[in-house]
């Protein structure tokens, strides 16, 4: 059976329908956007100015652009298909940040993401990207050791750093030597040292960290980072970081990103794959306006 990926890039709302039309069993989504707002009651709305590249990130299927050329939506039929979208995605990004600005901060969330970078890992990507320019965060990470299996550190290390010289001292995992609440202060303190010495950008915005792209994946339920549905933690809008004890998905203790802190990056990609998140991506995409039950609902603009 032909499966389907999802690329968003931008304000998705109205392009919900056609969407959950193509979106056949079992579908694979994959979006690409510039930033996630927190406006808690709309639909998941990807903010995302779109680039030129943006629009040949889909090897096969269907890209949809909004009149103020700002949004994109992709649908890919394969996750191999997301795979090579998505790296050149971010290998043009690199190379536009690392020219621009001599460094390219990239967030990375856990899960199947991970695997979905796969390809940056070979040519022609491998060789091309300027890797020394990287710097790797994650979007949220589990308290748990770093070479504990449920690490998000772990995985990317094993699926992706590893594979790639990017420096060791800009790869920033969390203190795991630390409780949860120690480890989000360190890692918010750690953003904030990385602000002033100007490896990271600030938003005039926002004053919130603006990183240059976000690769975050979307739970079932429609979480992103370690946001979930319902939960307090999505209005917090003061600390860069934060943790959590009670995460619905284990293991309970997290910390996580802010959304204000997700909303200000400059890129950001929603990586969506598998039949079991169809029914989140048609919420989110605003086919049902009930979607404050979806944190990706309550967070992206
Ligand atoms: O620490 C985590 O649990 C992950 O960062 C989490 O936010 C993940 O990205 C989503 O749950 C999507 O995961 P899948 O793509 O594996 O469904």
């Amino acid at each position: 059976m032909a499966t389907s990926s999802l690329t968003f890039s931008t304000s998705l709302p109205k392009f919900c329908r056609p969407y959950s039309i193509s979106i056949t069993s079992p579908p694979q989504v994959s979006v690409y956007s510039k930033k996630l707002d927190s406006s808690i009651s709309s639909a998941l709305k990807i903010s995302r100015r779109r680039t030129a590249r943006a629009s040949s990130m889909a090897s096969s299927g269907i890209t949809t652009i909004d009149q103020n050329n700002k949004k994109v939506v992709e649908v890919l039929y394969t996750e191999e298909d997301l795979a090579v979208s998505l790296a050149k995605y971010t290998s043009d990004l690199s190379d536009k940040f690392a020219k621009e600005r001599g460094a390219f901060t990239v967030v990375v969330s856990g899960g199947s993401l991970i695997k979905s970078l796969r390809k940056l890992v070979e040519a022609p990507y491998v060789d091309s990207i300027d890797w020394s320019k990287w710097h790797v965060f994650w979007v949220d990470e589990r308290v748990v050791p770093k070479d504990h299996p449920d690490s998000n550190y772990k995985l990317a290390l094993d699926g992706f750093l590893s594979k790639v010289p990017i420096p060791p001292g800009n790869v920033y995992a969390i203190n795991d030597a630390l409780s949860a609440e120690g480890a989000a202060d360190a890692y918010e303190t750690c953003l904030k040292h990385l602000v002033h010495t100007g490896v990271i950008n600030l938003s005039s915005l926002s004053g919130f960290p603006k990183f240059d792209l976000m690769l975050v994946g979307m739970g079932p339920d429609g979480h992103v980072a370690s946001l979930f549905p319902g939960h307090p933690l999505l209005k917090e809008n003061q600390k860069w970081v934060a943790h959590i004890t009670d995460s619905p998905k284990p293991p309970p203790e997290r910390i996580t990103f802010t959304l204000p802190v997700i909303n200000s990056s400059a890129y950001i990609a929603l990586v969506v794959c598998g039949a079991g998140k169809a029914s989140v991506v048609q919420t989110a995409l605003g086919t049902n306006q009930n979607s404050e039950v979806f944190s990706c609902s309550n967070g992206f603009t």
